[in-house]
């Protein structure tokens, strides 16, 4: 099996990108043979799909190729496989990506970042799926996953994914027209070309392209008019088979005020979240960068500065910045103390990271007089809804928690619950004098 696997990888590599060979093929695993059958398994449910539609018949022809028996794969999810055969799971691979060969891009007007390729991203288990995903649309642009929905929290990797997208299309088809744009400006765009009676440059310009990439469109909340035109936007790129992705901190049936209309188109493609990434996701993207930048960086101060921004990407880059910076002020290299005082100083050491939903519980408990089960239950009656629902929006507020997590920790809620506590709080916090002085004083009982 190991001899035949080692000759179709070749094979493959011979007519695969860089970073496609290293998603679909590098990620995937043989297990054993079973009469005719391979079984392979991959790391998610998409990379099953891709590889069902695409290399189920390149085993079976590369198989007879290489000892004139045509093998059957059988694919499956490592999670299936870890379930069917082993007591524990089988981690996801890492890819790093970086040993691809240098790009040739041609720069369009694309507004595209040249740092946000797949080249540069690193894959976790957190963000594995959403960079399959986005690298099939890719590869066959207005195929399949039309609209591509990427969400998820703050600082993910949202935006750098789909750039790299657009970046990847022009590298494959260089003639590719590619447009990326944050929801804020596609509004203001529209605004503008009403005020200056330009909307058919408008729509020319929006409408006119391969490969449509709108960013934070959370943002279209309760722009009407802008939703309106989207609409139209959106249904001429789809029925010419144009590619459209999108990114936002939520899903679209959350974002408020976002018309049905478009939430139903939104739900057409696929939908896939970018979650925090695990420890040594976050150790790999460090490396990375400090790479780019030519920094010499121990191991151990890596893992240490690491450990310390859990949640968020940017800040992770941004801790590497301030131990470079301070490091540079010394005139040391960079060591693990050195980052210890860097962060230490810059006040980012465990901030976050100490305020943990558990916390913000047990304040919120005692200051409210209830308990933590309460908090965590179900029970409906006001003095326990209210610190219950304070409570969840503090956790939003004060740590980097997706919805869904937040919801684990309030005993297992449904992130739309969350979701709406917030959302009433921050009204309450508006019109209700009693709450925002509570809510003030927790949140500095909570920074002390
Ligand atoms: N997996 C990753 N590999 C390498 N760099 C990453 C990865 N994830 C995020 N980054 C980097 O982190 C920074 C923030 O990422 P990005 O702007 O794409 O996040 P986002 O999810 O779009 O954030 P926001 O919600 O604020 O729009 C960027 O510099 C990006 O390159």
């Amino acid at each position: 099996m190991t001899d035949f696997w080692n000759y179709f990888k070749q094979k493959l590599k011979e007519n695969l990108t860089p970073v496609s060979f290293n998603t679909w093929v590098g990620s995937a695993e043989p297990l054993f043979i079973e009469g005719n059958d391979i079984h392979i398994a991959v790391p998610t449910e998409l990379h099953k799909d891709y590889w069902e539609r695409h290399y189920a018949e390149e085993v079976a022809i590369y198989s007879y190729k290489f000892n004139g028996i045509e093998l059957n794969p059988i694919i499956e999810t490592q999670e299936e496989h870890a379930k069917k055969e082993q007591p524990e799971n089988i981690a996801p691979k890492q890819t790093n990506n970086n040993d691809s060969e240098k790009s040739g891009h041609v720069f369009h007007n694309s507004h595209l970042n040249p740092k946000y390729t797949f080249d540069s991203f690193i894959t976790g288990s957190g963000n594995q799926m959403a960079h399959a995903a986005a690298l099939a649309v890719a590869e066959e642009p207005g195929v399949i996953y039309n609209p591509l929905f990427i969400y998820g929290g703050v600082g993910l990797g949202k935006t750098h994914l789909m750039q790299a997208i657009g970046h990847q299309m022009i590298k494959i088809e260089p003639g590719a027209k590619v447009k990326y744009v944050t929801s804020e400006t596609f509004a203001n765009d529209f605004i503008n070309s009403i005020q200056t009676r330009t909307q058919d440059d408008f729509r020319q310009e929006y409408r006119n392209v391969d490969l449509l990439l709108i960013d934070d469109i959370q943002f279209f909340a309760e722009k009407e008019g802008t939703q309106e035109e989207f609409f139209h936007t959106f249904n001429e790129l789809h029925d010419n088979g144009k590619q459209i992705v999108m990114t936002s901190d939520r899903l679209p049936n959350e974002i408020p005020k976002l018309q049905e209309r478009l939430v139903s188109r939104f739900k057409w493609g696929l939908s896939v979240d970018i979650t925090a990434p695990d420890l040594e996701t976050r150790i790999a993207i460090l490396r990375n960068k400090a790479e780019a930048e030519h920094l010499e960086i121990p191991n151990d101060t890596l893992s240490y500065i690491a450990e310390q921004v859990d949640t968020n990407v940017r800040e992770l880059e941004g801790a590497l910045i301030r131990v470079q910076a301070y490091s540079t002020l010394k005139n040391a290299d960079i060591t693990k103390s050195i980052a210890a005082d860097a962060l230490k100083l810059f006040k980012l050491s465990k901030e976050k990271k100490g305020l943990s939903i558990a916390k913000i519980q047990n304040k919120v408990a005692k200051y409210y007089h209830v308990s933590i089960n309460d908090l965590k239950g179900k029970k409906r009656v006001k003095t326990i809804v209210v610190p219950r629902q304070i409570a969840m929006y503090l956790s939003r507020e004060l740590t980097d928690r997706s919805l869904p997590q937040i919801g684990m920790e309030f005993g297992g809620k449904d992130h739309t619950t969350v979701m709406h506590s917030c959302d009433k709080i921050a009204e309450l916090v508006v019109s209700d004098n009693d709450i925002k002085m509570a809510i003030n004083e927790l949140k500095d009982e909570l920074r002390n």
